[in-house]
C-alpha cells in the first residue's frame, strides 16, 4: 500500500515510527488515513524485527485531532460502521503483540485523545492538550473511548472528561494517570528514544504475554464498542448530530437543544 496520510518509518533499528500526516488538518484522520494506519500497524505488528510501535502525529501543533471534521457530514467518508474502521484500528493497536508508545507532540483532542489513551504507554511533550470534544461537536466514542478511559483515570474524573469537555494540560494528564511522562518539548524524542531502547532491551515475548494479559481484562469493552459504534451510527445521521459539525466548521457554538424534541428529552 502507497502511503498518503501517514508516515511509516524504521528509526532507530527495531523502532517502527507511524506518523499521522496532516499537520494542515491538526492531523485528524479521514477513512484513508485509518485505513493507513490499520495496514501500517499490521505491518509493524507482525515484523519479527520490530520490538516497539511509536504512533504520533506530523509537525509542532497536533498528535491527533479526532476525526476530520470536514469529511464528516452525518456519517464520515470511509467504511465500517461509522465510515470510519477507528473501531478496528483501535482493537489492533491492542492486538499487536508489542508495546505501542503515543509520542503526543501537541493537541490529543477527540479521536486523538482516545488513541493516545489506547496506546500502552503515553509521553508528553509538556506543551501537550489533551481532552474529548464528542458532546461539543455532536459525536462520542462509546466503548475503548469511555469504558477503558474510566479504567485509567476512573469513573469520575472520565465522566467530567467527556461531559464537560474540558483541555487538560500535559502536567494535569500526567496527575491523572492519563500519560505516564512529560519532558519539555525539545526534549520529546530523545525521551521516547530512551523508552524505546530499554523495551527493545526486555524480553518480547514476555512483554507480549504481559500485554495480552492486560488486555484480556478489559476485553468485554470490545463489545462495548462494537454496540456502541452501531448506535453512533444512527446518532451521526440525526439532526442533533449535525448540528454539532456544522457549528464547529462555521466557527460558531452549536445549539443542540433545538433539536432535542419533548418526546426525547
Ligand atoms: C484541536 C483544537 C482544540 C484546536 O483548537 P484551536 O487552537 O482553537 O484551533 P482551531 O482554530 O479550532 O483549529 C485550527 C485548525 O485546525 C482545524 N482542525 C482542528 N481539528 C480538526 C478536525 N478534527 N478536523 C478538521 N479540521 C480540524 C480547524 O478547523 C482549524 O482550521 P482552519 O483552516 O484554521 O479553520 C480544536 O480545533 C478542536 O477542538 N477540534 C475539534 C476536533 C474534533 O471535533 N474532532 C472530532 C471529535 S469527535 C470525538 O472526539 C468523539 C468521537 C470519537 O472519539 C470518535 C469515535 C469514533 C469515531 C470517530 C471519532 C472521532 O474522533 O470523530
Amino acid at each position: 500500500m502507497t502511503y498518503e496520510d501517514i508516515l511509516y518509518e524504521v528509526r532507530p533499528a527495531g523502532v517502527a515510527r507511524i506518523t499521522i500526516n496532516r499537520a494542515d488538518k491538526y492531523n485528524a484522520f479521514r477513512g484513508q488515513t485509518v485505513d493507513e494506519l490499520i495496514h501500517a500497524f499490521q505491518t509493524a505488528g507482525w515484523d519479527r524485527s520490530i520490538g516497539v510501535i511509536v504512533l504520533t502525529g506530523a509537525g509542532d501543533k497536533a498528535f491527533c485531532t479526532g476525526g476530520d471534521q470536514s469529511a464528516h457530514d452525518g456519517q464520515y467518508d470511509g467504511r465500517g460502521t461509522i465510515g470510519l474502521p477507528i473501531d478496528e484500528l483501535q482493537s489492533l493497536i491492542r492486538d499487536v503483540p508489542k508495546p505501542v508508545i503515543a509520542r503526543v507532540n501537541g493537541f490529543a483532542i477527540g479521536g486523538g485523545n482516545v488513541l493516545a489513551t489506547i496506546c500502552d504507554l503515553t509521553i508528553a511533550s509538556d506543551k501537550a492538550q489533551l481532552g474529548q470534544v464528542g458532546p461539543k461537536v455532536g459525536s462520542v466514542d462509546p466503548g475503548f473511548g469511555t469504558a477503558y478511559l474510566a479504567r485509567i483515570v476512573g469513573e469520575k474524573k472520565a465522566r467530567e472528561i467527556w461531559y464537560l469537555c474540558k483541555r487538560y494540560t500535559a502536567a494535569e494528564a500526567l496527575a491523572m494517570g492519563l500519560v505516564n511522562a512529560v519532558v519539555p518539548h525539545e526534549e520529546l524524542d530523545a525521551e521516547v528514544d530512551r523508552w524505546c531502547a530499554e523495551l527493545l532491551e526486555r524480553s518480547p515475548t514476555a512483554l507480549s504475554l504481559a500485554k495480552r494479559s492486560f488486555n484480556a481484562d478489559t476485553e468485554s469493552i470490545r463489545g462495548i464498542s462494537s454496540m456502541g459504534m452501531a448506535a453512533l451510527s444512527l446518532y451521526y445521521d440525526t439532526d442533533e448530530s449535525r448540528e454539532g459539525g456544522v457549528a464547529f466548521r462555521e466557527k460558531r457554538k452549536p445549539d443542540f437543544r433545538r433539536h432535542v424534541t419533548a418526546k426525547k428529552a
